[in-house]
């Protein structure tokens, strides 16, 4: 415990090189064993940090992890390592009262690190790299607060020991040693000008008058700048702090008087950078140090009369916004439970899947998807159950940020405004939409059947000749309309709101049929169930005259044990016929043994010909 209490943690802000510091050897050769933080200290009581977590460290994993070191003393206790459905108070299951605890992420490590002059920081880096922390998104070399003197006061300071060098100092700090002969710093000769002026001084000197007074307009400055420091602190994902003995502290002398009260008992060492050694360093002194480090060392206690290099104990504390995703939730969820590390993103939202063992636990997986997915993710939402209704919509919850369901999502380099409380969308088509747009030409004019929003149909304007677009939603129309005009291709596309197969009979039976060369059947449950209404859309013509025949791309779902086969049975079934040539494809799995199927064929002349079923 008295250990504990002679070890103090220090934030540095300005370090001075001492004029009696010791040489780097003698200094960690003869540091107490029982200062150094030992890891086995860091599960005992008397350690600086706080109360151990974890008991078993060699099972611990290289590298951060949340199962390492140890809280802050200033966090809260840690009483249990998994939420559980005790915290449920209400009891309805929907884990509303899990409020989500960042401190509880927050950890201490203790490293060693060398203390190196900024000058020689990089070279070292290089040459040490083998031996440095290198954990991911944290920097080896660390910069502590105060570590960088003023240029020109460290050239003051310099390497030297001598007394002057520090009159000079205090001198330019508080102007206490003027009349000493020296020269003084521009300020400090204004401010003596000022003491000394009368009256009529001032009238002939306004600037000096100016100049003298205190400027609002630069303290208020200061004050946001430190509000933006703090700011930035609360941002930070990760701190280093060099955790210092105060009877080293004594060595390098007090500076109290130079710098003040945040100065007291603080060494004086120029401008400086921490080299993170790697953790297997932490409580190491010199001598157990790898031979590489030592060596460093050496060479540099040979070239100066005593080290410039300082081995340093240290504090390294990675904060809730260090953490990946998976990560957080495997703390959180309880043993065994599969994390949810996936989600689709439409725009600003996240969309899940969420299985019914997460349900509990929904506010609290969407929370931190939210924390780790900021500025792009701004709503996260849950599918309640499987699409059934006729506009393919779904029904979502919106489990964290904020509740707009209307987005924007960029394909394709065209922007699409989407509602997914009422209107179809899925990026994972992206692809799929893709391709299907390289098939098609400039001289194409396509009739996209079921065009929701509208994202083959206006990626389709761009290339071909028209687009004749239709859907029944009627929001997804009126989605459709605004996008096209979003992306100024409104003149291309005529928009229809009807029944699909209504629309088929209607713009084949008009005198646009000739020219269309392409139909989009995006509708996998049920499109092919459309198929008929091609049938005779040519009765009446003789078969002798020339009639181009459109392209029909018809998407389907099949869990068949030979899914192309059993689309193209289907297909054949709803068009009467029977030789169908098609050219199928496999779009994607849309569920275990369920996959998503695209057939191409031109429609066969027969059915055009043909007799239409009853009822058409
Ligand atoms: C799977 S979505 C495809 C939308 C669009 N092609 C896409 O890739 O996002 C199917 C669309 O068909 C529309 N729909 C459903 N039944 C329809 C019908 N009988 N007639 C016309 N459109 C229909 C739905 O409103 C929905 O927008």
């Amino acid at each position: 415990m008295a250990a504990a209490a002679t070890t103090t943690t220090i934030t540095t802000k300005l370090l001075v090189r001492p004029p009696h510091s010791l040489p780097l050897f003698f200094f960690f050769t003869h540091f107490p064993k029982s200062r150094l933080l030992s890891f086995s200290s860091l599960y005992s009581s008397s350690s600086t940090t706080s109360q151990p977590i974890f008991p078993d460290p060699k099972q611990l994993p290289y590298g951060p992890s949340l199962l390492k070191g140890t809280f802050p003393t200033s966090s809260r206790t840690f009483q249990k390592n998994h939420y559980n459905d005790d915290d449920d108070d209400d009891g309805d299951g929907n884990g509303e009262d899990y409020p989500l605890d960042e401190d509880r992420f927050t950890r201490v490590y203790d490293l060693a690190a060398l203390r190196v002059p900024a000058g020689d920081c990089s070279a070292l880096e290089s040459r040490l790299r083998g031996h440095l922390l290198n954990w991911p998104r944290v920097r080896n070399v660390a910069r502590v607060p105060g570590d960088d003197v003023d240029e020109e006061v460290a050239e003051l300071v310099g390497e030297s020991d001598d007394e002057d060098a520090m009159v000079k100092l205090h001198r330019r700090i508080y102007g206490t040693a003027e009349g000493d002969g020296g020269e003084l710093s521009p300020v400090l000769r204004r401010e003596e000008m000022a003491r000394t002026f009368e009256s009529r001084g001032f009238v002939n000197f306004r600037n000096l008058a100016r100049m003298t007074r205190t400027k609002k307009r630069k303290k208020r400055r200061e004050e946001e700048n430190g509000e933006a420091k703090r700011r930035t602190r609360k941002n930070e994902f990760a701190v280093v702090e060099v955790v210092e003995d105060e009877d080293a502290e004594e060595v390098g002398g007090d500076l109290k008087g130079l710098l003040g009260d945040e100065f007291k008992n603080r060494k004086w060492r120029g401008r400086t950078r921490l080299l993170l050694l790697d953790e297997r360093c932490s409580t190491k002194c010199v001598n157990e140090l790898p031979e590489a480090i030592k060596a460093v060392l050496k060479e540099n206690a040979k070239q100066h009369m005593r080290s410039t290099f300082e081995l340093v104990r240290c504090k390294l504390t990675l904060f809730y916004d260090y953490w990946q995703m998976n990560e957080i939730l495997e703390a959180l969820l309880p043993e065994g439970m599969i994390v949810p590390s996936a989600f689709e993103t439409v725009g600003h939202i996240a969309h899940l899947n969420l299985r019914d063992e997460h349900l509990p636990y929904k506010k609290l997986i969407a929370k931190v998807i939210l924390d780790k997915n900021k500025p792009k993710i701004q709503t996260v939402v849950n599918k309640l159950n499987a699409i059934h209704n006729d506009y393919r919509t779904m029904q979502l919850e919106v489990l964290s940020g904020n509740r707009s369901l209307v987005t924007t999502v960029v394909e394709n380099g065209l922007r699409f405004h989407v509602d997914l409380a009422s209107v179809y969308w899925n990026s994972r088509l992206a692809t799929e939409r893709q391709r299907l747009l390289s098939g098609f030409t400039r001289n194409d004019v396509v009739c996209d059947v079921f065009s929701g929003v509208g994202p083959i149909a206006i990626s389709a304007a761009k290339i071909v000749k028209r687009v004749y677009a239709n859907d029944l939603n009627p929001h997804a129309i009126e989605y459709l309309e605004r996008n096209s005009v979003l992306n100024k291709l409104e003149r291309k596309i005529k928009v229809f709101n009807m029944d699909g197969r209504r629309f088929i009979i209607s713009m084949f039976s008009s005198e646009k049929a000739p020219s269309i060369t392409q139909v989009v059947m995006n509708l996998p449950n049920d499109a092919v169930e459309f198929l008929d209404a091609f049938r005779g859309f040519l009765r009446g013509r003789t078969q002798d005259q020339e009639f181009p025949l459109p392209m029909i791309h018809v998407y389907g779902f099949s869990k068949a044990r030979d899914p192309e086969f059993d689309f193209h049975e289907r297909i054949r079934i709803a068009l009467s016929e029977v030789a169908v040539d098609v050219e199928m494809r496999r779009v994607r799995l849309v569920a275990p043994g369920k996959w998503m199927l695209c057939a191409s064929f031109i429609l066969p002349k027969s059915v055009a010909f043909a007799k239409p079923l009853l009822g058409l």
